[in-house]
């Protein structure tokens, strides 16, 4: 029988625990596809003696001792299933500095600082695998890793957050606000206890700086993408966008092209958008993640699936396990980081985007005339208008800010201009005396009219 070929597991929690249940439960197969069988040489954990809701092991194989774990002699392979940046990254490139190669789910450190991953990996001659770091389950990053390695990537467009997916497909369905759907998120065990991470868009963030590396062969970090998150989308920009025909969803878009100065340049951004209901990312609902690449050969290609949870997330780590033992068993290695093409960013203001602006005005003669030169002075094009009364003011008599008779809701969508353009005439728009209130402005992709 061919020697085993023995894990550290660093982690035991929702993953973890899964991980070390699929390895069990398939272990026949496993060891048919990997030509050895797969044997774990201890599980890292922050606590002894927790329950671990009945994982299938030895309880001697668990230590506090992650960094010891990674050192024994006896190690080959380091499954990382803990998250955030410390102690991760120095356990990491311990074991790939020694030559062992690394299995982990870890996108915060990946996108904050996966070069050094990738340093560490090249010296010590070991693979870094990633699957589950992006979009869960979804076999994602090895096809842009690997399958589309001979095509260019222009855009990779992407739901990669199922909490804020599940939230704003909630907000869609009932008309809910930000806070009743993310309660109803957090009831049905979705949002996690501190949603921070995912409704501030760091989540989708930290995964769109690993697809753009990817895509685009340089090394993208967290820091250079562009990021806002759901918690300012309310009840009233989801009617205006279903009053248009769209729905609103967190996306993450990467793309590369010519910047201002001719030069090629990437620009990534997390925010959310309209998008029309025809079009295939619309149709992505609960806490589904689906990821949209346009490239120059193969054209439109889309990858959908779970981005979350235990189970669809331990299987994307035992793909990558199987990857990574083989080469260990064949002395081969994956292909390594691909960042040669080292493209500038882009900074925000240069993303070329639309938007879609609901203004409460006052109904006069003059006042299109008004808000339309403020468009002109930014050189921002418009698309269409549309205006309609505003809803009844009080009665009459009524005083104060409530009292809005002759208003009118002025809805406007730009053509595309550069960001820094469009946020600059909302920002005159706002301080114009006619303009009473800005009621939603969000920023339109795919195709919207
Ligand atoms: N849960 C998901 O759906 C999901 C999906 C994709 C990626 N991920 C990623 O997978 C990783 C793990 O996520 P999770 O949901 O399983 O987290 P979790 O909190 O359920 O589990 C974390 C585990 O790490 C252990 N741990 C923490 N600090 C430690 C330390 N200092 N030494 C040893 N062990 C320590 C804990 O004991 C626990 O077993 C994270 O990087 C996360 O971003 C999770
Ligand atoms: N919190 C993440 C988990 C997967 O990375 C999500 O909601 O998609
Ligand atoms: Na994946």
């Amino acid at each position: 029988m061919t020697k085993p070929v023995r894990l550290a597991l660093l982690g035991c929690g929702t993953v973890g625990a899964e991980v070390v249940r699929l390895l069990r439960e398939q272990a026949p197969d496993l060891t048919a596809r990997v030509g050895a069988p797969l044997e774990l040489a201890g599980i890292a954990v922050r606590r002894l003696g927790r329950d671990r809701g009945g994982v299938p092991v030895d309880p001697a194989l668990f230590t506090t001792d992650a960094l010891g774990l990674v050192k024994r002699d006896d190690v080959d392979l380091v499954i990382e299933v803990v998250g955030g940046i410390e102690p991760a990254r120095g356990w990491l490139v311990e074991a790939l500095r020694a030559g062992k190669s690394v299995v982990t789910a870890n996108k915060a450190l990946l996108a904050e600082d996966g070069g050094t991953l990738h340093d560490a990996a090249a010296e010590g001659g070991a693979d870094l695998y990633y699957e589950a770091a992006v979009a869960g389950a979804i076999p994602l990053l090895r096809p842009l890793r690997e399958s589309l390695h001979g095509d260019t990537i222009t855009r990779v467009t992407g739901i990669v957050n199922g909490t804020t997916n599940f939230i704003l497909s909630a907000m869609d369905a009932t008309g809910a606000g930000f806070t009743e759907a993310l309660d109803e998120a957090t009831e049905l065990g979705y949002a996690e206890a501190d949603p921070t991470a995912d409704v501030e868009g760091f989540d989708a963030a930290a995964k769109a700086a690993i697809l753009a590396s990817l895509a685009f062969h340089t090394r993208v970090t967290a820091a250079d993408v562009h990021r806002e998150g759901i918690t300012e989308v309310t009840a009233a920009d989801m009617a205006s966008a279903k009053a248009m025909g769209c729905t609103i969803k967190l996306l993450c878009i990467a793309s590369r092209g010519p910047d201002s100065a001719g030069t090629e340049s990437v620009s990534v951004r997390v925010h959310p958008a309209m998008i029309p209901v025809s079009h295939p990312l619309a149709s992505v609902g609960d806490a589904f993640n689906a990821v949209f690449v346009e490239a120059a050969a193969a054209g439109e290609l889309m990858f959908y699936g779970r981005g979350a949870g235990g189970a669809p997330t331990a299987s994307a780590v035992l793909g990558d396990i199987v990857g990574a033992a083989r080469n260990h068993l064949a002395g081969v290695r994956a292909p390594s980081e691909s960042a040669y093409a080292a493209l500038p960013i882009r900074p925000m203001g240069e993303a070329v985007t639309r938007y879609h602006i609901s203004l409460d005005v006052a109904d006069r003669p003059g006042v299109l005339a008004a808000v339309a030169g403020v468009f002109a002075r930014h050189d921002v094009s418009i698309a269409t208008v549309r205006q309609a009364a505003a809803p009844a003011g009080p009665a009459d008599g009524a005083t104060g800010p409530a009292a809005r008779g002759g208003d009118a809701i002025l809805v406007i969508v730009t053509h595309a201009a550069p960001d820094a353009a469009l946020a600059a005439t909302v920002e005159e728009l706002r301080r114009l005396d006619i303009v009473r209130s800005i009621a939603s402005v969000l920023r339109v992709e795919g195709g919207a009219r």
